[in-house]
């Protein structure tokens, strides 16, 4: 069976806490958005306007009071049982009764996978992060941002057709942050992942994303899509125009004040 062409799909999605309840709070409201597969998508906003809510309700943690949410041209749940998407979220959530090792083999171990294939694509997630020497280490012997790294590089372990981040490279120093933003593109144009990555940084979310999906909070809903084409990343990207261009078009789209539409990238 091949793969749907759409990754994720949210429609009409409302998100309403405690609805009905004192404290109800109006999370978000009317999100259409179609993610294909493949694509890199970055959300971007202020402080609680429902980024993380969007990410919960794609990977099944929450429901949506209204609308729907389709995953690999499943429902939600049924996406989740299936296992179609790895999460790192901003708190590494590692255990800590288990080895850094035993912690990124853990999503192997759920899908059955043999000791040594467990072992050896664990080891190599660990080398990709940079963390192959603390591999027999318990996670409180690692710094925060080390911790996430184990995150995410569990996360890649099962090689899912989907990842949803949430601020995951926050902690982490600016040079780090830049590697793993590299790794992580090298890793989703290689494997044809779908990625949706919650940021509050712009640089990042032009430098990743094939598309800016800018937020606005009260109600939290999508304001604005900027696509970016920036082509193949390199050395120079960091410094061209084109990255210069697109950080400043998200800076308007999240102020509300973006006038002209179109892609922003090298060519054009
Ligand atoms: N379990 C919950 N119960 C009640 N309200 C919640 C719950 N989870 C989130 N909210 C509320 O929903 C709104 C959106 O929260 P969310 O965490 O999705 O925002 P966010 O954009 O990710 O914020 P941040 O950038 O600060 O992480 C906020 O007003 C938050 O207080």
């Amino acid at each position: 069976m091949t793969a749907p062409e759409t990754a994720v799909e949210l429609s009409g999605v409302n998100k309403i806490f405690n609805e009905g309840r004192t404290g109800e709070v109006p999370a978000l409201t009317g999100v259409d958005l179609t993610i294909a597969r493949g694509e890199f998508v970055a959300l971007i906003g202020p402080s609680g306007c429902g980024k993380s809510t969007l990410l919960r309700l794609v990977a099944d943690l929450i429901a949506p009071t209204s609308g729907t949410v389709t995953v690999a041209g499943k429902p939600a749940r049924q996406a989740r049982l299936d296992q179609e998407y790895g999460i790192a979220f901003q708190q590494a959530g590692l255990f800590e009764w288990r080895t850094v090792l035993r912690n990124v083999e853990l999503p192997l171990e759920l899908r059955g996978h043999g000791r040594r294939e467990r072992r050896a694509r664990a080891e190599e997630m660990l080398e990709l992060v940079g963390l192959a020497d603390f591999a027999r280490h318990r996670p409180a012997q690692l710094s925060g941002g080390m911790q996430q790294r184990v995150a995410i590089a569990r996360a890649l372990a099962v090689h899912p057709p989907l990842l949803l981040m949430d601020e995951p490279f926050g902690a982490l120093d600016e040079m780090t942050r830049e590697r793993l933003q590299d790794e992580l593109l090298r890793i989703c144009g290689a494997t044809g992942t779908s990625t949706i990555f919650v940021t509050h940084s712009i640089p990042e979310a032009v430098y990743l994303a094939d598309r800016v999906v800018v937020m606005s909070a009260r109600p939290g809903r999508i304001t604005d899509v900027v696509p970016i084409d920036l082509g193949e990343r390199t050395e120079a990207t960091r410094q061209s125009p084109a990255f210069f261009t697109g950080i400043t078009t998200v800076r308007a789209a999240l102020r509300g004040t973006r006038t002209t539409a179109g892609i922003v990238g090298a060519d054009r």
